[in-house]
């Protein structure tokens, strides 16, 4: 995968962005009949800021992501964009049945062509190494060029939130350093706001500014540094983020602070 220049034409985004608000959710929960799968989520995701969202398994994070994504409505509680959004959305998985012929080409025209200019989509197609895929049968390929390949269909439409959920899933070490890599440096045209569902614990408190733990509520946030010293991050996640984590069902109550 190649590090060419970036084509930016515009100015690098003012660090004052970070405090710009872009999407709020206000007290939100979603419930199925009784089930309750999430509660009381309140979270301000700022212009150009990159959140980490992480959580044992079945804690809601796709739930929140389609809730953002406005694919389910939240049954309690409001989410509030602060500007227009466009959302960008690279999923945790993409099937494709077996009898749909989808090029990768065809995948990419259905990207806004007028969002980027030409030498701006040609640095996605450089960078993710795609120019050789495009004539590809999207069934036909790897873990690691599906995932490119939907990278680039996310950014082509220059989203100004781009959601990643588990973007390392099935990729292999020296990829996901590359890909982390990418989405870290995003050139100033591409410089949008980033949450990012993420089981590896091991990127997000090291190269997270804020993270989100979420376990049907959000049991704490912060900094890596400021999570690694919180009660609640330690019983879900013990002090060994390190290495890959184990679930402990019994480590929280799965109940947001109010209900306690
Ligand atoms: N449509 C649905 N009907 C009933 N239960 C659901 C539905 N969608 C999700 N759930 C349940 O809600 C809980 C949260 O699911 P969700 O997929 O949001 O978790 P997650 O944090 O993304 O999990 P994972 O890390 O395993 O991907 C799970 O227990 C799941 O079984």
């Amino acid at each position: 995968m190649n590090a060419s220049k970036s084509p930016s034409n515009q100015p690098s985004a003012a660090s004052t962005d970070i405090k710009r608000p872009l999407l709020s959710l206000h007290n939100v929960s979603y419930h199925i009949g009784q089930q309750r799968l999430l509660s009381h989520i309140d979270i301000d995701i700022a212009v150009n800021e990159t959140v980490s969202l992480i959580g044992p398994n079945g804690a809601g994070k796709s739930t929140l992501v389609k809730l953002i994504l406005g694919l389910i409505e939240p049954t309690k509680g409001s989410i509030k964009a602060h500007e227009p959004l466009q959302l960008g959305y690279v999923p945790q998985r993409f099937a494709i049945p077996p009898i749909l012929p989808l090029r990768v080409s065809d995948l990419l025209g259905q990207a806004n062509k007028k969002r980027l200019t030409a030498k701006q989509r040609q640095f996605i197609f450089d960078n993710l190494s795609l120019t050789h895929l495009l004539s590809r049968q999207m069934l036909h390929l790897s873990g690691g060029e599906t995932q490119r390949v939907l990278l680039a269909r996310a950014l082509l439409d220059k989203p100004n939130l781009l959601i990643l959920d588990e973007p390392m899933q099935g990729l292999d070490p020296d990829t996901e350093v590359w890909l982390y890599q990418f989405i870290d440096e995003l050139p100033d045209f591409l410089r949008c706001a980033m949450l990012v569902v993420s089981h590896d614990l091991h990127w997000v408190m090291r190269g997270s500014r804020r993270v989100i733990c979420l376990n049907k509520h959000i049991c704490c946030e912060g900094r890596p540094s400021e999570l690694a010293i919180s009660t609640e991050f330690q019983k879900l996640f013990g002090h060994h983020y390190e290495q890959p984590y184990v679930h402990q069902p019994h480590a929280c109550e799965h109940h947001a602070p109010s209900e306690l």
